[in-house]
């Protein structure tokens, strides 16, 4: 099993990127929204190229199916109705057709070999609300989303395992960010959890529950139990919209007998709550705040991916905790696969460009997976030694207790004086016989209680080959791992004819003009001609797409800036309701947006006015978005409220 001889680092590796487009739905095809846009007038591109504004403002006519994809590509074309269709191309394109198994099997399935192999491992699906984030990772009821695919094949990889010298031990943690609050979803009440730095290997939460499971049954248990607790609700874009990020964490650890070595690898999958417009979700007071925390930490990821993507010097991962968290997945000690999921109707337009374009900045992002051998953190190492311990000590007490074995009480002699001596004697022995009996069923309930312990911990643990035994299931598993290593083949071939697919497209644009000769100078005109029309096309498209994102970001920024406004209102209501109780209620105050140190988070706080500065007593009314103190911006004109508006 063990081959020393293989790297213990891999080479940087980019996060793979695998975009899914989700079928329409049936209220989508009743509004219409099933047509496909065939044909569209072509401006020419001289009369485009003259024109100022290269971006008119033209929106869709009608309802209208907009994404198509390429999955032979791993491109993904969308209609844009002010100019050229947007392409853009990913290690793997899936379109409505493709199932869950196809996608585990081509994208998913090394990654999970290589945690099995000692490696970190990250799985995140990104889009905005209602476009099948939950329906990929984790499934419905009557379909198998990537994580129970993932426990399944870690079991299968434990009971096909061949050699008894190997002893694995799983484990599996489950934490969702809710209003940037970690909380624990394994434990009683949802504790709230605080992340204590970055490891070395993955983030850190020490007080988070981890359950040691023995099935990919028990996992998906555990995962059920966690997802009652998971914060839900409704929204006008999904009828079951998941409100938080959630990490469902899998560790397993993997002990070589013969040379001692274990073998650590982490498997993140998380399924982010996903992003939204104020003005499609007719959201409620509660949805509003939950909305602006999900946006927060999703914009706080996207800057994270940009901010890699173009090899900044600085990576504001602190900026929230899904970033921090993701740390290792972005940048970091770990493989990772991004799942970018949109929609296909042109409603979803400006959402569905904006996913692939950070699932597009993300495939940028080099990582540096180094297999985690023998790190001291490590349970199984744990467990082995304790054990030990456990054994050594029964051991101890089985050789003192032979030290206390009844003694036999001596013979009674014929004659009489000496009977009472012997007597006395034989009394005596029988009492220290009764005690020494009671010390050693004292002995062996502790003997029993420590083999006991031994036992739970030996439970804990699971061997190798444990699907051996019987030739039928031995049979059974081997064509299992026959069947898994096509999947791995054809997977691998796959997509190897996407990139060769997508290396063959890029040379035909730049090796055209060289390789071709023209036998008559006409010829070599229109294919000059046609050359500069391919330039000319690209120099549009990437100043429709600067304008584009231009417009993208300050409509983002407004949308933000009404949401700040229309929460402060909110509180300002709540303020004026709680009037009376205010310490200096009746006098002006202001707001002011301070930094606390102790919270880590932004705060309003009243700070009453026309008081000699020594008396005054600042309220603290509410905390505002929790930012790091390096990278937190100051506080803008909206955190400022009016000092006519506050009493
Ligand atoms: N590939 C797919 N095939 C069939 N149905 C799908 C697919 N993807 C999503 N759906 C359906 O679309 C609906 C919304 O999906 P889902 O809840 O997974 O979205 P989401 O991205 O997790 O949303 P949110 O961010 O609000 O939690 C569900 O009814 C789901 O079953």
């Amino acid at each position: 099993m063990e081959k020393s001889a293989r790297p213990r680092t891999a080479l940087n590796e980019c996060v793979k990127v695998v975009v899914r487009c989700r079928p329409l739905s049936q209220k989508e095809k009743n509004e219409g929204y099933d047509e496909v846009k065939k044909a569209r007038p072509e401006q020419k591109w001289y009369e485009r190229l003259s024109s100022k504004n290269p971006v008119d403002n033209k929106k869709f006519e009608g309802p209208l199916q907009v994404v198509k994809v390429w999955p032979e590509r791993g491109a993904v074309q969308v209609y844009n109705p002010k100019g050229q269709d947007k392409l853009f191309t990913y290690d793997a394109a899936y379109d409505c057709t493709a199932d869950t198994q196809t996608i585990y099997d081509e994208m998913v399935r090394p990654l999970v070999a290589s945690v099995l192999d000692g490696f970190n491992g990250c799985v995140f699906a990104y889009g905005q609300t209602g476009t099948g984030k939950t329906h990929t990772m984790e499934g419905t009821a009557d379909h198998e989303g990537i994580i129970p695919r993932a426990f399944r094949h870690i079991w299968a990889h434990i009971e096909n395992g061949a050699s008894p010298d190997v002893t694995h031990l799983v484990s599996c943690s489950y934490v969702e960010l809710y209003l940037e609050d970690v909380r624990d979803l394994l434990s009683k009440e949802c504790k709230k959890l605080t992340i204590r730095g970055q490891e070395l290997n993955g983030f850190y939460i020490p007080e988070m529950t981890s359950v040691v499971c023995k099935s990919a049954a028990e996992m998906v248990r555990v995962m059920r139990a966690g997802n009652k607790n998971r914060a839900a609700g409704r929204t006008d874009m999904n009828e079951h919209s998941s409100r938080s990020h959630a990490v469902f964490l899998v560790t397993v650890e993997t002990a070589h007998r013969p040379t001692n070595r274990i073998r650590v690898g982490k498997l993140n999958l998380v399924d982010l709550a996903g992003s939204e417009r104020q003005a499609k979700t007719n959201a409620s007071a509660e949805r509003l705040r939950e909305a602006s925390r999900i946006n927060q930490a999703l914009s706080s990821l996207g800057n994270v991916i940009s901010a890699l993507a173009e090899n900044s010097p600085h990576v504001p991962y602190r900026d929230s905790k899904l970033t921090r968290i993701l740390q290792d997945s972005l940048g970091g000690n770990s493989k990772t696969i991004m799942i970018a999921n949109i929609g296909p109707a042109s409603y979803n337009y400006d959402e569905t460009i904006t996913t692939l374009r950070y699932a597009h900045r993300a495939k940028a992002i080099k990582n540096k997976p180094v297999r985690n051998e023998d790190p001291k953190d490590a349970k199984l190492r744990e467990y082995q030694a304790e054990i030990e311990r456990l054994r050594a000590l029964i051991e101890q007490r089985k050789t003192a207790s032979l030290d206390k074995k009844p003694k036999k009480p001596p013979k009674v002699k014929p004659q009489a004086q000496d009977n009472v001596l012997v007597e006395e004697d034989t009394v005596s022995i029988e009492n220290e016989n009764i005690l020494a009996e009671s010390t050693i069923e004292q002995e062996k309930n502790k003997t029993e209680e420590l083999e006991q312990q031994i036992k739970a911990l030996e439970e804990r643990l699971v061997q190798g080959g444990g699907g051996g035994g019987k030739e039928l299931i031995n049979n059974l598993n081997e064509s299992q791992v026959i069947l898994e290593q096509r999947h791995m083949e054809i997977a691998e071939r796959k997509k190897r004819e996407v990139e060769m697919q997508q290396r063959i497209e890029l040379e035909e644009e730049t090796t055209a003009s060289v390789t071709n000769t023209f036998t008559t100078l006409q010829q070599e005109v229109d294919h000059k001609t046609q050359r500069l029309k391919k330039c000319v096309s690209k120099y549009l498209w990437l100043r429709e797409e600067m304008v584009e994102q231009r417009e993208a970001h300050d409509a983002e920024r407004r949308e933000r800036e009404a949401l700040q406004a229309a929460l402060i209102a909110a509180l300002r209501r709540r303020l004026l309701l709680a009037d009376s109780l205010v310490p200096d209620a009746g006098r002006p105050a202001v707001l002011r947006a301070r930094y606390s140190d102790d919270s880590d988070s932004w705060e309003l706080r009243q700070v009453p006015k026309s008081v000699p500065s020594a008396l005054k007593k600042e309220h603290v009314v509410e905390s505002v978005g929790r930012k790091s103190a390096r990278a937190a911006p100051r506080p803008t004109t909206a955190h400022r409220l009016g000092t006519a508006g506050v009493r």
